[in-house]
């Protein structure tokens, strides 16, 4: 997975203006996560652990390429991540010249995120939320329409017979933006972007338009998994000034971001940053592997004995988006609407309501997740399409609709689920099996003391681990997740049908 050399980084580091705490923090591979930090000795709260200066983040502001290419080009590249791709690839291609060389030369050659998996491979997650999220062909496309006229027209940047700049190595730098950069304010590098408005300079807030992904050397070191955070990336103006002489950060260098550890951290345990506790869906997209935990006893009560399969495991977070497109599909069916003139005023009808929807800022996804409650907003959403006093209310009054499930809400949200059910590969208990079957260390067996694990056994093949067999189970973790939760959502409905039809029978 790395090529990566502690040593030979760590000095290349230094050597550029970093600094880091060397009696608390080392590297060291972790078993299925790659390389991460490891604290050397008890490490207390708050204690700055290593501090990058801005002018050692490798950015389309700080790397010189834009001063090599023409006032129109470089502008033109404002596309997505163009500018920072394509920026790797040509301090890639300046090898020992490039002050980032001891960083580049250290960055993952291969990953596991499906962006790279073959198309018998993405198979297996058909149906599940990555399936159309993994975007191949637009990025290709990025890379022919934005980024290969600028290459074949610079041929003293980039070489034609080097490989720094094939579409192999657009997929790699791309991949490694996708797992390992950080997004800050552009007008922190840029003076002519508006001012930094007394916000923080590092943020996750994908919103703001001011917003530009970065490498920043060291702090993609750390690896992360669910609620298991110890420390967190400052920006330098975030810190209060009393800690300024805790550390020789380097302040003559100016200013940039320190991690600082959040909790007291153990010797020799592990030190993890946060990437937000996303699903294993996106988990799996961004960063090539999922959370496995137990899961906590309020949530494997959800589950019945078949669901749970003697693997009490998974990711608290998972979550199944539906799509604001699928429910108005099952919504035109459930209602029974057919071709024709009404169907097409039915249509106008809706659209003005998801129209009303998205412009009182509401989403048009929503996401079920393993819990005994239904999404609010998607029980909203189907009130508001189907029940025309709601639809009139909102208009009226600006109000959102109820969230009350009725038995109309539900027969939609029931039709929902099964639809998404119906598109997965395989049932829970084949996910289970190949979760049982592939010999992954990292990756906790299924408890055999029960029947259902029993069964499974029984199936199990042994097989060893290699890239295939782990994505299989990567892509088979990622089902169950999903099955888990709408299971436990069909039952929540159907609970709520029988309930109707009991007492309409008495
Ligand atoms: C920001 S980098 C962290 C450093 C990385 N481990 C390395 O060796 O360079 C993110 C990558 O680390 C790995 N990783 C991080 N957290 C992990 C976890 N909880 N389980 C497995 N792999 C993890 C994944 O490969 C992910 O794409």
């Amino acid at each position: 997975m790395t090529t990566f050399e502690p040593t030979e980084f760590l000095e290349w580091f230094q050597k550029a203006g970093g600094w880091y705490n060397d009696k608390y923090l080392g590297l060291k591979p972790f078993k299925g996560m790659g390389y991460g930090a490891v604290a050397l000795d008890r490490i207390p709260e708050d204690a700055p652990l290593f501090h990058i200066p801005d002018s050692l983040i490798l950015s389309p502001f700080t790397s010189e390429l834009s001063t090599k290419l023409s006032e129109e080009e470089w502008p033109r590249l404002d596309h997505g991540w163009c500018k920072l791709i394509l920026v790797m690839m040509w301090e890639s291609e300046r090898g020992k010249e490039s002050p980032w060389s001891g960083y580049l030369s250290n960055m993952p050659r291969e990953f596991d995120t499906p962006m790279l998996w073959d198309d018998e491979e993405r198979k297996e997650l058909v149906g599940t939320d990555i399936e159309d999220r993994i975007g191949k062909e637009e990025a290709e496309k990025e890379y022919t329409e934005h980024l290969l006229p600028v290459i074949k027209a610079h041929p003293e940047l980039f070489p034609p017979s080097s490989t720094h700049h094939t579409l192999d190595s657009f997929h790699l730098q791309g991949s490694r933006i996708l797992s390992r950069s950080f997004t800050v304010r552009s007008s922190r590098f840029n003076p002519k972007d508006k001012e930094s408005d007394g916000q923080s300079d590092f943020s996750d807030d994908d919103d703001d338009e001011d917003q530009i992904a970065v490498m920043i050397p060291f702090a993609d070191m750390l690896n992360a998994a669910f609620e298991r955070d110890n420390a967190h990336l400052f920006a330098d103006e975030e810190i209060n000034d009393e800690d300024e002489d805790e550390h020789e950060r380097g302040k003559e260098k100016g200013k940039g971001f320190t991690m600082k550890s959040t909790k007291v951290i153990e010797k020799d345990e592990q030190i993890y940053n946060t990437y937000a506790s996303p699903p294993n869906s996106e988990l799996l997209r961004k960063y090539g592997h999922v959370d496995i935990l137990p899961l906590p006893s309020d949530l494997l009560a959800l589950l019945t004995e078949e669901e749970i399969g003697g693997w009490g495991y998974g990711n608290p977070a998972d979550e199944v988006l539906i799509d604001g497109e699928m429910v108005l599909k099952c919504v035109e069916k459930v209602t029974n609407k057919q071709q024709g003139e009404d169907l097409d005023k039915w249509k106008g009808k809706m659209t003005k309501r998801i129209d009303w929807w998205l412009e009182e800022g509401q989403e048009d996804m929503f996401p079920l997740s393993l819990s005994p409650e239904i999404d609010e907003s998607l029980i909203a959403f189907i009130r508001l399409l189907i029940h025309d006093q709601e639809w009139l209310r909102a208009k009226k009054k600006g109000k959102l609709p109820t969230t009350t499930i009725d038995n109309d809400v539900a027969v939609i949200i029931r039709e929902a689920i099964q639809s998404r059910l119906s598109r997965y590969i395989g049932d829970i208990r084949s996910d289970l099996s190949i979760i049982h079957s592939l010999d992954i260390d990292h990756i906790p067996r299924p408890n055999a003391s029960t029947t259902q694990a029993d069964g499974i056994k029984a199936e199990a093949k042994g097989e060893q681990v290699n890239a295939k067999n782990l994505r299989k189970c990567y892509a088979a973790i990622v089902r169950l997740g999903e099955k888990r939760i709408l299971k436990v959502a069909l039952r929540i409905v159907e609970a709520q049908l029988n309930k109707k039809r009991k007492a309409e029978d008495q």
